[in-house]
């Protein structure tokens, strides 16, 4: 397969054999420091997908390449120069902040492992924060925390699920601009599943529009727009969820 970011084959996931699958032959190719997005309403199969791109659920149909790395046959490779956050997999609710942090460098074998943890904890604000116990934070508080974790390997591909969908207005614009810096500073890919059309329409260059575990449309944000007769990418996600017929011929 291709040396892309990411490279999927009619990736297909079949939790039930009596029912639709979760997702439902995608098949897409996402550049190198690309950021794209992946859109779709509840139970469209994001998390589905990304969980599969991880290697964490093996799909029922298909491949999937990251990084080059075949994900079924030598994943291990690739999982290295990745990462992820997602706000379905908790951190270690017992040990602290900074524990947790460390763990995951170990993980990762990260070079110089304090100064980086000590790096993210000045760029995600989480100085008061590391002493803590990770289950006793808030739910915004562990987001930036699933950040840290995130990026702690500096990874070349990342793969975002609602990475501010529990922020604050201010937390979440300053989270875009770190990961927008970081992006610009590493090169690195980014997939990004995201309720927040804002938040997509400012990061990412393409979306895929996902429902019922297939991609319905795709195309940057703007060409979206402009496709659907539409102001915002908000109206284009409305328009593709209830069904409504595009106000521009394509
Ligand atoms: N472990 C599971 N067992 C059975 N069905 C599942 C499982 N996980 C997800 N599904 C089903 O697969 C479909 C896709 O779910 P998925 O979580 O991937 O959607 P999503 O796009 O991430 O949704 P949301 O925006 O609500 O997070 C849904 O119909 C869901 O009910």
């Amino acid at each position: 397969m291709s040396s892309d970011a990411i490279h999927a084959e009619a990736l297909t996931k079949r939790y039930r054999t009596d029912g639709p699958p979760a997702v439902d032959g995608l098949t897409f190719r996402m550049p190198r420091g690309a950021t794209w997005g992946l859109l779709g309403g509840n139970g469209a199969g994001k998390t589905t997908t990304i969980a599969m791109l991880l290697g964490l659920l093996v799909p029922s149909g298909g491949r999937v390449a990251c990084l080059g790395h075949d994900m079924a046959r030598d994943r291990f490779e690739a999982l290295a120069r990745m990462n992820f956050s997602s706000p379905y997999i908790a951190l270690p609710a017992r040990i602290s902040v900074a524990e947790n942090l460390r763990v995951y460098a170990h993980l990762y074998d990260v070079p110089q492992a304090e100064r980086r943890i000590a790096q993210l904890a000045e760029e995600l604000q989480l100085g008061e924060l590391l002493d803590r116990p990770a289950g006793e934070l808030s739910a915004g508080q562990k987001t930036r925390v699933a950040l840290a974790k995130a990026l702690i390997n500096q990874p070349e591909l990342l793969l975002l699920d609602e990475p501010t969908a529990s922020l604050d207005p201010d937390t979440g614009d300053w989270v875009r601009s770190l990961l927008e810096r970081y992006r610009a500073e590493s090169g690195c890919a980014i997939l990004l599943a995201s309720h927040n059309m804002a938040e997509v329409e400012r990061l990412c260059g393409h979306v895929l529009m996902l429902k019922q575990g297939r991609v319905v449309d795709e195309g940057s944000p703007a060409a979206l727009v402009a496709k659907y007769g539409r102001e915002d990418l908000e109206q284009v996600f409305l328009d593709i969820a209830r069904g409504r017929q595009r106000a521009v011929a394509a």
